[in-house]
């Protein structure tokens, strides 16, 4: 199992793509991350294929539905043997609790987080979803649900884990994307923060993406990172 804070998306729309990837990584020096365009496209069988590569696999489906779906998705992810698992808190305290619920009757240790706002996401764009209050304070009332509904951390920007530290504690897991090293584009992203800024910040993982996948040389870009950290 990795030490490293760092967790790599591997945003790739095929198995043999995300594999390639995979392969040239090791797992002693990061975790990865499976989102929906991978896990749509190959299934299970690539949690299978990281997992037999030596990976701890953070399976970023975000769920998002009634609590009796969301517990058993979970569970389902679980049982697959995923380091950890996410929802979206905006799906509400009974939704998270019967996801944490089901995890802990079932004696499964993974991992579960709740995504708080995403950090593609600016004030803005929250207010014309109907959330009129600071982006922040938005941040922080999703983290306190979370905590309260008895999960393990929250996917917030690195800009936020300061503050969640302070108000949630240091055990608290705070998974941080929007991490940009002085080298890479912002693409899509809103909230950002470099890695060693992040780190500094309170973030107990980083999840990189097109920063290391979508670099000329993944491995020297991977290097740069764990330069910026050291
Ligand atoms: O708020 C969130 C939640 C999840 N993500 C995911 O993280 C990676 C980031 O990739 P980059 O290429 O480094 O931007 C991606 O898989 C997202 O789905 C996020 O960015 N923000």
């Amino acid at each position: 199992m990795s030490e490293s804070p760092l967790i790599i998306a591997l945003d790739y729309p095929s198995l043999d793509a995300a594999l390639c990837m995979a392969d040239q990584l090791d797992p002693a020096r990061c975790r990865l991350k499976v989102g929906k365009e991978l896990f749509t496209r190959s299934g299970p069988a690539v949690l299978e294929a990281l997992h037999g590569r030596g990976f701890d696999v953070f399976l970023d489906l975000k769920f998002h539905d009634i609590p009796n779906t969301v517990a058993g998705a979970v569970q389902a992810a679980a049982e697959q043997g995923v380091w950890m698992v996410n929802v979206h808190a905006a799906g509400g305290r009974r939704m998270m609790e019967a996801a944490a619920e089901r995890l802990a009757s079932n004696h499964l240790t993974t991992h579960l987080i709740a995504v708080t706002v995403l950090t593609s996401t600016e004030q803005s764009g929250l207010q014309e979803v109907g959330v009129t209050g600071a982006l922040d304070e938005q941040v922080e009332r999703l983290a306190r649900l979370t905590q309260q509904s008895g999960l393990d951390g929250v996917v917030c920007s690195a800009q936020e884990a300061a503050h969640l530290r302070k108000v949630c504690g240091e055990r608290f897991l705070k998974v941080t994307p929007g991490i940009r090293p002085s080298f890479a584009a912002v693409n899509d992203q809103q909230r950002i923060m470099t890695p060693s800024e992040a780190m500094r910040a309170g973030s107990t993982h980083l999840v990189i993406g097109r920063p290391v996948t979508q670099a000329t040389d993944p491995m020297q870009a991977l290097a740069a990172i764990e330069a910026d950290l050291a």
